[in-house]
């Protein structure tokens, strides 16, 4: 539905028509709006906004828009967001995707209202939040723009996106342990990664909330900005990314994943295999014939 009003609202004449015909039956979570001061298209589902943004228009850009609850990620919001992530994946214009909040918060969690009353029985069998892991699956780039609380289910979501830069007043922590739980989505497993054992451990134990400065010390974030440049700075990374080769882009990222998942010999050995398929596209030719002739390169993502 999402990609039939896209499609509509490039003619607002065409739209209002499907709207009001279609007011019925319609998804109520999918309402889009066309800007017209800025020319930018943006779509509000019930707890997520999209906009294409950037210069090129090239950047998906989805705002978590639940600031009544601080952007808690109830089931409703991680389906919106599951669904902006599909909508811009298959977007063949868009290289690159950025996740910030609205209000003060990026996220302060999973949604604690909405699993408050559950049981073992209840989480186990009907897959819960089964749709938290779509972030980390998408293929092209993902940027966090960090702009308040990133806690539990927040950090997790941020740590899942690929780059993160954070504003001054951002805080972060996993403070499950002291709701009785401990982190389900990441927090205990790639927080070690990047910050080692014992940051790891004083972070998932005490509870804690630690601040951008030291989320950047710690290697969480790799920028931390005034709240006014955020969002520019965010964007003007992704611009930076969007205009390498999007399917050279794609096979880097999946090469740096890698070091994740495997040993040093395995990932060394996988990116030696995906360099040597860089020789298959015609961007790494035109990448490196453009260095020689002294000129920006013209990728066509092929
Ligand atoms: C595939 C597997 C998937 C696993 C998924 C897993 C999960 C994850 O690891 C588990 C979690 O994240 S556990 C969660 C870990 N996170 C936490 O434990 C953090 C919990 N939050 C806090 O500690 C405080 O809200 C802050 C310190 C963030 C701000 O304090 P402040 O500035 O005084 O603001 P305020 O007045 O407090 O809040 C304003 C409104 O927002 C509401 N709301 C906020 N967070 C909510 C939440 N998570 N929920 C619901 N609602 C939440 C709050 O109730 C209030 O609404 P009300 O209707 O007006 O009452």
């Amino acid at each position: 539905m999402a990609g039939v009003i896209r499609k509509l609202a490039q003619n607002p004449v065409t739209f209002s028509k499907f709207f009001t015909s279609h007011s019925v039956g319609i998804n109520t979570n999918v309402i889009a709006q066309r800007l017209f001061s800025t020319g930018a298209i943006q779509f509000q589902r019930e707890f997520v906004l999209t906009e294409k943004t950037g210069s090129k228009k090239n950047i998906g850009l989805i705002t978590l828009n639940r600031p009544k609850a601080l952007n808690a990620l109830c089931d409703g919001l991680m389906k919106d967001l599951s669904d902006a992530v599909d909508e811009f994946e298959k977007d063949r214009e868009i290289a690159t995707l950025i996740i910030t909040g609205q209000g003060k918060a990026f996220a302060a969690g999973a949604d604690i209202k909405e699993m408050q009353s559950l049981t073992f029985a209840e989480v186990v069998t009907g897959g819960f939040l089964s749709h938290w892991l779509r972030v980390s699956q998408c293929r092209k780039p993902v940027i966090a723009a960090v702009n308040g609380y990133a806690l539990g289910g927040g950090c997790e979501l941020m740590m899942m996106c690929d780059i993160a830069y954070a504003s001054e007043t951002a805080k972060f922590g996993q403070p499950e342990i002291l709701i009785g739980t401990i982190p389900g989505a990441g927090g205990t497993q790639r927080i070690i990664k990047i910050a080692g054992k014992s940051k790891a451990m004083e972070i998932c134990l005490s509870g804690n909330q630690f601040s951008a400065a030291e989320a950047e010390k710690m290697g969480l974030v790799s920028k931390v900005l005034p709240p006014d440049q955020l969002l520019p700075e965010a964007i003007k990374l992704a611009e930076k990314i969007g205009n390498n080769s999007k399917i050279v882009v794609g096979l880097c990222k999946e090469a740096v994943n890698r070091a994740y998942e495997t040993t040093l010999t395995e990932g060394l050995n996988f990116e030696r295999r995906i360099f040597h398929s860089t020789f298959a596209t015609e961007d790494r030719q035109e990448g490196m014939s453009a260095f020689i002739e002294k000129r920006p390169p013209n990728f066509q993502d092929k």
